[in-house]
């Protein structure tokens, strides 16, 4: 396929099963976030690996940040998270190495770190794989995260659930982008979009 009827039909999907991607092509496919648009060389994008028997332990460790968020969340929320982290081929979990005294506003060291996870995603399209990005309050639980390892400073952009999309997988239907397009001529735009 070419490339760009590769960026043009990606999807995100969590219909995802067996085989995730390994080795080479992992590595092919992580190495993609070394080509990001990343102000000030800072590379604050970083990936945990979770295969196997550390899905559960992960799954494990939301719920108990569910919980600590929420005493009160349904159970039927906490069965749904512990089913998806314990049985996704692989969980990467997307962290961000962010360093909020450099003169790098720490608003572009996170776009640094949505454009490298885009690129992933591209690139498992591109490789017959596919993925999702989520998130959730979870995500955004200090405590979490330095449990995984990433300290304050430090904080998640969320997961990457990956694998390979099931034959029936498809996304959503693609709206033209001239709504979210306009030319500048000197006075403020507007976009079809928002009308
Ligand atoms: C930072 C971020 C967090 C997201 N979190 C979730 C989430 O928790 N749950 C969800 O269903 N989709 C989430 N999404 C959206 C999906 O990743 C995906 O983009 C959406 O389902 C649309 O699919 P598409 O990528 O094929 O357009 C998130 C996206 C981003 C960028």
């Amino acid at each position: 396929m070419a490339s760009l009827d590769l960026l043009l039909s990606r999807f995100s999907t969590d219909a995802l099963v067996e085989p995730a991607p390994a080795g080479g092509v992992l590595e092919s496919i992580l190495s993609t976030a070394m080509r990001a648009p990343d102000h000030g060389k800072l590379r604050p994008w970083r990936y945990a690996i979770v295969q196997g028997d550390a899905r559960l332990e992960l799954a494990q460790r939301v719920v108990a940040s569910m919980k600590r968020l929420d005493p009160d969340v349904a159970p039927a929320k906490i069965e749904k998270r512990l089913s998806r982290f314990s049985t996704m081929p692989m969980t990467i979990v997307l962290g961000m190495h962010l360093r909020p005294e450099h003169k790098i506003p720490v608003l572009e060291q996170e776009l640094a770190v949505g454009a490298a996870a885009m690129n992933v995603l591209n690139a498992l399209h591109a490789t017959g794989f596919g993925g999702v990005w989520v998130s959730g309050d979870v995500a955004y639980d200090p405590e979490f995260a330095a449990e995984l390892g990433f300290p304050a400073p430090h904080k998640l952009a969320g997961f990457l659930f990956v694998g390979t999309p099931k034959a029936d997988a498809a996304g959503p239907t693609r709206r033209p982008v001239d709504g979210y397009v306009a030319q500048w001529t000197g006075k403020p735009v507007q976009f079809g979009a928002d009308t």
